[in-house]
């Protein structure tokens, strides 16, 4: 689907699919068009091209679009207040409207229970911590059973140690229902630790859509590469089935572009290796991290000093020298 604001082209032509039970977090930027997607998909606002389909269903595109109360789909947002007026129970209660009145309070005092709030129903939002009111929101999105949770950066208005658990917690609670959610976030940890597959966005396109180790080993392009990770970028030549920087010669991964190119390399990939066996370099900086040590490394030919990890029981002495891993670099064309 597409969709522009203006001059603004939020969503270009991004295309993803959502298996039953399956998690997936849309991450990236400020204004790379997270939000878009997920306002699209809820029905919150309707693509310019292109369609959306749930079950097989079309909820929006070619004049096919549907209300957000029939999508089946569920919301929980950052700033998805929970109405000050009501009770806890009857918050939940909300969503419920198709039930009697004494079957919707089940199902609410079933879902309240499951996000471990059981014994707040006569609570009002004003008297709940942060965490306790994204469970109830929580418990509020689930209750009509939706088909999809669409959840926007739910958890970034909570201090971390809260985050964490009500992160835990909403995971647990979608994994027992089955239920398939899109989780939008900025925060590349979060996405890896919640999610099935990763949607990388950047400036409203997919930039690649794969599990988080797939992204880790395998990235499209740079800011993939960097997405999920830290990178070193040195510049190379490939030639002749063989890649050449001022780290090393390796082989090149199949397939590569040839000539001047850009190489990707995570710390990994780096490695102390034996004297006489591959490039110098000269330790600037150690910065102790409890099991690891950072180490700046200086070597010639690089713009800036490396920053390697060592193991803290390690002796990495002032003067190293460094080889590539093979297998563990990430080549691209020369920007
Ligand atoms: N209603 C709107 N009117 C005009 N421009 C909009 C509108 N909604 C979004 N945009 C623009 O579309 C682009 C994508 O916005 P979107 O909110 O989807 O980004 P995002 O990735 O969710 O960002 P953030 O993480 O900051 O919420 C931005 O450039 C934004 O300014």
């Amino acid at each position: 689907m597409s969709r522009r604001y203006g001059r603004t082209l939020a969503l270009d032509d991004v295309s993803l699919s959502l298996s039953p039970g399956e998690i997936l977090a849309v991450l990236g930027d400020s204004g790379c068009g997270k939000s878009t997607l997920l306002r699209l998909v809820a029905g919150l606002d309707a693509p310019d091209a292109g369609e959306i389909r749930i079950d097989g269903r079309r909820v929006a595109g070619r004049g096919g679009d549907e209300p957000p109360e029939t999508r089946g789909v569920g919301l929980m947002f950052q700033d998805y207040a929970l109405f000050p007026h009501l009770t806890v129970l009857a918050n939940i209660r909300f969503g419920l409207s198709h039930l009697s009145g004494a079957q919707a309070r089940a199902v609410a005092r079933e879902r309240l229970a499951e996000v471990g709030l059981a014994g707040r129903e006569e609570s009002y939002p004003a008297t709940l911590s942060g965490g306790e009111a994204q469970r109830v929101a929580l418990a509020r999105a689930l209750a009509p059973r939706p088909r999809v949770l669409l959840l926007d950066e739910p958890f970034s208005n909570l201090d971390a140690g809260t985050r964490e658990r009500v992160r835990a917690d909403t995971l647990a609670v979608l994994r027992q229902d089955g239920i398939s959610a899109i989780l939008v976030t900025h925060d590349a940890a979060e996405a890896v630790e919640f999610a099935d597959r990763i949607a990388l966005m950047r400036g409203g396109r997919l930039i690649q859509c794969d599990t988080a180790e797939t992204l880790y080993r395998a990235p499209v392009d740079p800011f993939a590469a960097k997405a999920l990770g830290e990178i070193v970028t040195v510049a190379g030549l490939a030639s002749g089935g063989r890649l050449t920087t001022p780290l090393g010669t390796v082989r090149l991964p199949a397939p590569a572009p040839e000539g001047a190119v850009q190489v990707c390399l995570r710390p990994e990939a780096i490695r102390i290796v034996p004297p006489g066996e591959g490039v110098p370099g000269r330790v600037l900086r150690r910065s102790f991290a409890g099991a690891i040590t950072r180490i700046d490394v200086d070597v010639a030919g690089l713009d800036a000093p490396l920053r390697l990890t060592a193991a803290s029981d390690d002796v990495v002495e002032d003067r190293v020298e460094l080889g590539l891993v093979e297998g563990r670099v990430f080549v691209f064309p020369s920007p």
